[in-house]
């Protein structure tokens, strides 16, 4: 099976993924939504996060570019970037959303040296709000940013034009309609349920 279908049913079975037509959930960057994706969920699946490792080194062995170092944007990002970057033999650190309020006052934890050739590893796009802003970051000190990989895309068109407007690189594993595809498949939702979860994603 394609890996990206594949990988919407992993996060089917494991119940990452739960509908609430009736009491929507509310995302980090304030919308409502009738579904919530829960990749989290996903670490605690050793099977399902090592192939979730496998496909991004594949990504990377696409890239004409490789990085030199793997950035997890915080916090569900972190465990993928830290078992991607333990296989690859890299150097790690992390992006925290907001400038630690004691200690160091870090906002990039580990150490990313002027000019390093970086890679965003996220769970999950909605918006791309939280890793555009990673990136940002990381360029601020000095980074080159080679893109942003994720488990998952809503392929919401407002991330799209984000992604452009920033002039960074998305790519991801499965997305939206794979998992609605899978969904309507395994009678998990009727027809009409799939045409108005799709009609919803492209309303907003
Ligand atoms: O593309 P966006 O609109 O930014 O939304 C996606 C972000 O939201 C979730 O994180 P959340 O803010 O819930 O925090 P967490 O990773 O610490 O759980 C998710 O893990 C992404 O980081
Ligand atoms: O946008 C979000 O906050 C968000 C959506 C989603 O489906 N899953 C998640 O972890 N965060």
């Amino acid at each position: 099976m394609v890996l990206s279908y594949e990988l919407a049913r992993d996060l089917l079975d494991i119940k990452a993924v739960q509908v609430n037509p009736s009491d929507y959930f509310t995302w980090t960057s304030g919308i409502k939504s009738p579904i919530y994706c829960d990749n989290r969920l996903t670490m605690s699946h050793p099977q399902i996060r090592r192939k979730i490792t496998k496909a991004f080194m594949e990504m990377i062995d696409r890239m004409p570019v490789k990085p030199d170092v793997i950035a997890g944007c915080a916090t569900a990002g972190i465990p993928h970037a830290a078992w991607l970057a333990d296989k690859m033999d890299l150097p790690m650190v992390y992006v925290r959303s907001k400038p630690k309020g004691h200690g160091k006052g870090n906002q990039i934890e580990g150490a990313c040296t002027n000019g390093a050739k970086v890679l965003v590893i996220e769970d999950l796009i909605s918006t791309g709000g939280s890793s555009l802003e990673t990136a940002r970051v990381l360029q601020e000190q000095g980074a080159e940013v080679l893109g942003v990989h994720a488990i998952f895309s809503y392929g919401l068109n407002k991330s799209a034009q984000l992604f452009e407007k920033e002039n960074i690189c998305l790519e991801t594993i499965t997305g939206y309609d794979e998992l609605l595809d899978v969904m309507e498949a395994d009678n998990r939702l009727t027809k009409s349920e799939h045409e108005q979860l799709i009609n919803w994603r492209n309303d907003l």
